[in-house]
C-alpha cells in the first residue's frame, strides 16, 4: 500500500569498509556493489577503498599529537555542549527521515489471506502498523494511535471502491508523507480524511462526530488554503510572494503541511487532468507550494513538487534535463555511496581530527530535474559544467563548537586537509566560508571533485564541510536554506514562522497528552493494534470486539465469524494476543511478497519488452493469451 524507497536520500552510517590497494583517487563505479533499493552497499560487499594505512601516509601532520599540543584554545565553555533541541524545520529535513520524493511508486492494496470482511480487518491492521511505524517515536503515543485509528475506521470504507480504486491507495501516499515529514496523527489522520472528504463519501459532519474537533477544524483550514491561490494571479511575484507570506502568517502550520502532501498527490498523477488544468495546477505549484514546502523546511517535497510542475510547465527542457541526468543516475548514485563510506572511513580514523570532533556524518544527493535546469539558464552552461550535480556534505561535531570556540574552523580545515590527500580537488575552484562566512553568516568549506576517470568523464562532485553550529544557521538560521531558496526574503520572517512551527507542534503535543488514556490497563500496551480492538481490555478479542471493529469498516456481522473461526487456533471462541500476533504477522508476509511481486512484475516486463523486440512476445501472446501481459 506505501510508497517504497528510491534510494534518494543518502545518510551515512558506520559501515564496516573493505581495504583495497588501488588509487584513492577513483572510485569505479563499474566494480561496485549491485545498488538495491536505498542505494547503501552492504558491507561484506562494499567498494574498493584507500586502507586507513594509504590515508594516514597521504595525510600529513600531527596524527598521533594528543589535543594539548595541536594548539587548540581549551573548549570556552563546556556547558555549551548540551544537545540542541532541533526546530520542527530541521527535524522535517531531517536526513534520517525516508524522503518524501521517493514516495513515487504506489501499489494497489495487497490482499491478506483472510477472504471477505477479514480483508477489511487485515487492512486496517497493516496500514495502522505501517502508518504508526513512520511517525517518529514520540508522536506514536497511545492516544494518537487511538485518534488514528478511529480515522482509519471511518475513513477506509469510505475510500476503498471510489476513484476506480485509486482513492485508498492515494489517500495513505498522503498519510506516509505527513508521517515521514514526522507529522502527529491528527495531521496524517485528516490527510486521510480529507481524500474522503474530497471523494464525497463521508461528510464534515461525519468527521465531528466521530474524529473530534480537532480534526475538523484543521479539515476546514486546510480546505480555506485549497481555494485561496485561484483569488490571486500567481504569475505576479508579489503577489505570489505575499500570498506564500499570507498562508505561513495566517493558517495552523499543520493545515499549510497538510496542504502541501495533499499538493504532491495531485501532481503525482496530475496525467488524468485536461492540460490547460495541468498547466494551470503546475504554475501555481512553482510559484506557491514549492517555494512554501521549502519555507517550512520540507526540503525533499519541495524539490519533487518542482520537478513534476517543470515537467508539466517546460516537457520540451524537461525531457532534455532528464534524459541526460537519468542516463548517469545509477551510475553517479552509486559514486555518492561509495565516496561517501571512503570519505567517512577516511576522516574517522584521522586521529588529529578525532581528537577535535566526537562525531562525522555525511549526506549525499543526486542534484534534482529542476535545480540542475535553472543552473543551466542562469548563465547559459552546458549540464557538464554545473558542479554540483553529484554533491556530499560533511557535518562535524566538535567536542566544542561556536562562540569563540576555533575547533570547529580547525575541524573543517582538517578535513580539507584529508580530502585534499585523498582526493582530485579542482584547483581554483575552493570556497573558504569558513574563514570569511557570507554576509548573511553562511559559513561552510565547498570544494570541487574531478571524479573521472581516464576516458570517462564524469561531472563533478561538489563537498561541502561544515559543524553542526555552520550546518543549523544554514538550515533553520539567517542563512537559512528557506530564505536562500524559499521565497522569503526577510530574516525576521523567517524567524517568526520557526516560533510559530514549534508553538504549533507543542500545542498538538499538549492535546493529545490530555486526552483520555486509551486503555484502562494503565500498563504498556505490547501491540497497539491488539489493545485498540480488544475494548474491555480482557486481554482476547471476543466475537462482538471482532464484529464491532468489522462493522465500522463496512462489513457483514458474519465476517466476522467467519475470521473468528479462521484465526482462532485454540477454538476458544476469542483470540489471544498470539493468535492476533500470528494474524498480524501473515499480514507483513503479504505485503512483502506483494513488494516482491512488484519487483517481478518490473523484470518480466523488461523481460517481455526485450522478447517483443525479436518478435516473440506476439507468438507468446497468441499462445497464452492475456495471461502474459503486464501493464
Ligand atoms: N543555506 C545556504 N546555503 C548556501 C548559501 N550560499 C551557498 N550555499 C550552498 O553552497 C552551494 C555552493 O555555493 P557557492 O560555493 O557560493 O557556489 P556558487 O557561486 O553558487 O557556484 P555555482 O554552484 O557554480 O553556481 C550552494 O549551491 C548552496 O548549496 C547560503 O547563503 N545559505
Ligand atoms: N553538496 C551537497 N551535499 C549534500 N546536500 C546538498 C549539497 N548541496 C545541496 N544540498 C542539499 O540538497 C538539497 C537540494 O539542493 P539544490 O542542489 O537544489 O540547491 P542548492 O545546492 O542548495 O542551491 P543552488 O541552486 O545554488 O545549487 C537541499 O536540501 C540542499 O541543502
Ligand atoms: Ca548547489
Ligand atoms: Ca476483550
Amino acid at each position: 500500500l506505501f510508497p517504497r524507497g528510491d534510494g534518494k536520500s543518502y545518510v551515512a552510517r558506520r559501515e564496516p569498509v573493505a581495504t583495497s590497494s588501488q588509487s584513492p583517487h577513483h572510485i569505479s563505479a563499474q566494480r561496485l556493489p549491485q545498488c538495491h533499493v536505498a542505494c547503501n552497499p552492504s558491507p561484506e560487499r562494499a567498494p574498493p577503498m584507500a586502507t586507513a594505512a594509504t590515508t594516514a601516509a597521504a595525510v600529513p601532520a600531527g596524527r598521533h599529537q594528543h589535543r594539548h599540543h595541536l594548539g587548540l584554545r581549551p573548549c570556552p565553555n563546556p556547558r555549551r555542549l548540551h544537545r540542541l533541541r532541533l526546530p520542527a524545520s530541521v527535524a522535517f529535513s531531517s536526513p534520517s527521515a525516508p524522503s518524501t520524493s521517493s514516495s513515487s511508486s504506489l501499489s494497489a492494496p495487497a490482499t491478506p489471506p483472510p477472504e471477505g470482511g477479514g480483508r477489511l480487518v487485515a487492512e486496517l491492521v497493516g496500514v495502522f502498523n505501517e502508518l504508526t511505524g513512520r511517525m517518529g517515536e514520540g508522536l506514536a503515543t497511545t492516544s494518537s494511535s487511538r485518534l488514528l485509528f478511529r480515522a482509519l475506521k471511518l475513513a477506509l470504507p469510505a475510500l476503498r471502491d471510489g476513484d476506480g480504486g485509486q482513492a485508498l491507495t492515494r489517500a495513505l501516499a498522503v498519510a506516509a508523507t505527513l508521517a515521514d515529514l514526522q507529522m502527529d496523527a491528527e495531521v496524517i489522520s485528516a490527510g486521510i480524511l480529507r481524500k474522503a472528504l474530497d471523494a464525497g463519501t463521508i461528510s464534515m459532519s461525519d468527521v465531528e462526530a466521530q474524529i473530534g474537533t480537532g480534526i475538523a477544524d484543521l479539515l476546514h483550514e486546510s480546505l480555506r488554503l485549497k481555494v485561496a491561490p485561484s483569488k490571486v494571479d500567481v504569475l505576479d511575484d508579489e503577489s505570489a510572494s505575499s500570498l506564500r507570506k499570507f498562508f505561513l502568517s495566517y493558517y495552523d502550520i499543520r493545515a499549510v503541511i497538510l496542504e502541501l502532501s495533499l499538493k504532491l498527490d495531485t501532481m503525482r498523477h496530475l496525467q488524468y487532468l485536461p492540460k490547460h488544468l495541468q498547466r494551470v495546477k503546475s504554475l501555481e505549484v512553482m510559484k506557491i507550494y514549492a517555494p512554501l514546502a521549502h519555507a517550512v523546511g520540507a526540503g525533499n517535497l519541495s524539490l519533487e513538487l518542482e520537478d513534476l510542475s517543470f515537467r508539466y510547465l517546460f516537457p520540451h527542457s524537461y525531457d532534455h534535463v532528464d534524459q541526460w541526468l537519468r542516463n548517469r543516475e545509477a551510475e553517479c548514485k552509486l559514486l555518492i555511496n561509495a565516496y561517501k563510506a571512503q570519505l567517512l572511513q577516511a576522516l574517522k580514523s584521522d586521529d588529529e581530527l578525532n581528537e577535535i570532533v566526537q562525531d562525522i556524518s555525511i549526506e549525499g544527493r543526486y542534484k534534482s530535474r529542476f535545480s540542475t535546469m535553472k543552473k543551466l539558464v542562469k548563465d547559459g552552461r552546458k549540464p557538464e559544467e554545473v558542479n554540483d550535480i553529484l554533491g556530499l556534505r560533511i557535518i562535524l561535531d566538535p567536542r566544542c563548537d561556536g562562540g569563540s570556540s576555533d575547533w570547529g574552523p580547525r575541524a573543517c580545515h582538517r578535513t580539507h586537509e584529508i580530502i585534499r590527500a585523498l582526493l582530485k580537488e579542482v584547483p581554483g575552484r575552493t570556497k573558504d566560508y569558513v574563514t570569511q562566512p557570507k554576509r548573511n553568516g553562511y559559513q561552510s568549506l565547498h570544494v570541487a571533485i574531478d571524479v573521472s576517470e581516464p576516458g570517462k568523464t564524469r561531472p563533478l562532485m561538489e563537498i561541502q564541510i561544515r559543524t553542526k553550529e555552520m550546518h543549523r544557521i544554514a538550515i533553520g538560521g539567517e542563512a537559512s536554506h528557506s530564505l536562500y531558496k524559499g521565497g522569503l526574503t526577510d530574516p525576521g520572517e523567517a524567524k517568526r514562522l520557526k516560533a510559530i512551527m514549534l508553538a504549533a507542534a507543542e500545542l498538538a503535543a499538549h492535546r493529545l497528552r490530555d486526552l483520555p488514556a486509551s486503555d484502562h490497563r494503565g500498563g504498556e500496551c505490547k501491540n497497539q493494534a491488539f489493545c485498540l480492538i480488544d475494548k474491555n481490555g480482557d486481554g482476547r478479542i471476543s466475537i462482538e470486539e471482532l464484529t464491532e471493529v468489522m462493522e465500522d469498516l463496512g462489513a457483514e456481522g458474519e465476517d466476522a465469524m467467519a475470521l473468528m473461526h479462521l484465526l482462532d487456533a485454540n477454538s476458544d471462541g476469542s483470540l489471544s494476543f498470539d493468535e492476533f500476533e500470528s494474524f498480524q504477522r501473515q499480514v507483513e508476509l503479504m505485503r512483502s511478497l506483494e513488494d516482491r511481486d512488484d519487483h517481478y512484475t518490473k523484470i518480466l516486463k523488461d523481460k517481455l519488452q526485450t522478447i517483443d523486440s525479436a518478435g516473440l512476445i506476439h507468438f507468446y501472446r497468441k499462445e497464452l493469451g492475456d495471461k502474459l501481459l503486464v501493464s
